[in-house]
């Protein structure tokens, strides 16, 4: 059976709430427990772990999938295969940055302008690394940080290599973003070795996980047209869409929009002929 570890930390409520929104509902008999078992067959049980550690649990077979982000997967260099990405971080539901970053009122205008041997402090020593040698071929002293790494400036660092999802922490620290380094979400990863049991149960969940998540961006629009004009109405209609009813006179049909072009979709409806229009939210939207 399959065994799953979940994050903890920031990204630990919207893994949870996406689960939930899924049908995948994660029961915990209390809230501090880093035990639980989740509403789907294939999955034996579920830990929760720090994304820094997911990694590595996966790719040594510890636990079999996992969801963490693309920085820990970069700095750990463990060797998991990204079943599917997910855009949401701790507050938003879009990924986050890796940035580097330095003090309001320092001179430098790209990375390119900073000294060589700049101290920069950041959680990702790895990355870091890789960055100043191979991307920017400039010498940096990489100053490994457990937290508040914004802090170290200017005491320990004259920069930082750090997450950025508002912006809030660096503009609160009197940091301003120079560069992105590395565009980060949340991944779902298999080890490198998985057998095909577990890459199947990382595809099933993955489609019901994403499923949730389609079904938060679209609207079902159900369409009321008179007959002599649906030929005008089914035009405005996207790629799937399925008759529901009707009489002679009227015809009754349902489609899925994306929510940003709902408004659009409505306006050319009913310009089409369409009588009456009717957005529904949906729970799911799985397209296999
Ligand atoms: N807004 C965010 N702030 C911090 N981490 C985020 C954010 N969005 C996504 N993440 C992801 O979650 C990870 C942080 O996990 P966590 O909150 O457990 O912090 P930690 O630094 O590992 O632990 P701790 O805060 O206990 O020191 C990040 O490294 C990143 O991969
Ligand atoms: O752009 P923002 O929305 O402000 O988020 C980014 C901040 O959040 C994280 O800190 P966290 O709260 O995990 O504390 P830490 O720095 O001690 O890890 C991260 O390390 C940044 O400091």
């Amino acid at each position: 059976m399959v065994t799953l570890v979940l994050p903890t930390g920031s990204l630990h409520e919207p893994t949870l709430r996406l689960f939930d929104a899924a049908g995948l509902t994660v029961h915990r008999q209390a809230s501090r427990a880093l035990r639980a078992h989740v509403d789907f067959p294939g999955i034996e049980r579920v830990v929760f772990g720090k994304p820094r550690e997911i990694p590595g649990l996966v790719a040594d077979g510890v636990v079999d999938l996992g969801l963490t982000g693309t920085d820990w997967i970069e700095e750990s260099g463990a060797k998991v295969e990204v079943v599917h990405e997910f855009q949401y971080s701790k507050t938003t539901s879009a990924g986050w940055r890796v940035v580097l970053a330095v003090p309001v009122d320092h001179p430098a205008r790209t990375a390119a302008d900073l000294p060589a041997g700049v101290r920069v402090a950041s959680e990702y020593p790895a990355i870091a690394r890789r960055y100043f040698e191979e991307e920017l071929g400039q010498e940096a002293r990489i100053v490994h940080s457990h937290g508040s790494t914004e802090a170290k400036v200017p005491d320990l660092a004259d920069a930082v290599l750090e997450i950025v999802e508002t912006g809030d922490t660096l503009r609160h620290n009197d940091l301003r973003e120079l560069v992105v380094v590395r565009r980060c979400a949340v991944q779902l990863v298999v080890a490198t070795q998985a057998d095909p049991v577990v890459r199947a149960t990382a595809e099933k969940v993955a489609l019901l996980l994403k499923g949730a998540r389609a079904a938060t961006e679209h609207a079902l629009l159900t369409v009321v047209a008179p007959a002599d004009c649906w030929d005008r109405v089914r035009q405005e209609l996207p790629r799937y869409w399925w008759l529901l009813g009707g009489d002679p006179e009227t015809v009754v049909a349902q489609a899925t929009y994306e929510l940003r072009g709902v408004a659009e979709a409505i306006t050319r409806l009913t310009q089409a002929g369409a009588v009456q229009v009717v957005e529904t939210p949906m729970r799911k939207l799985v397209t296999a």
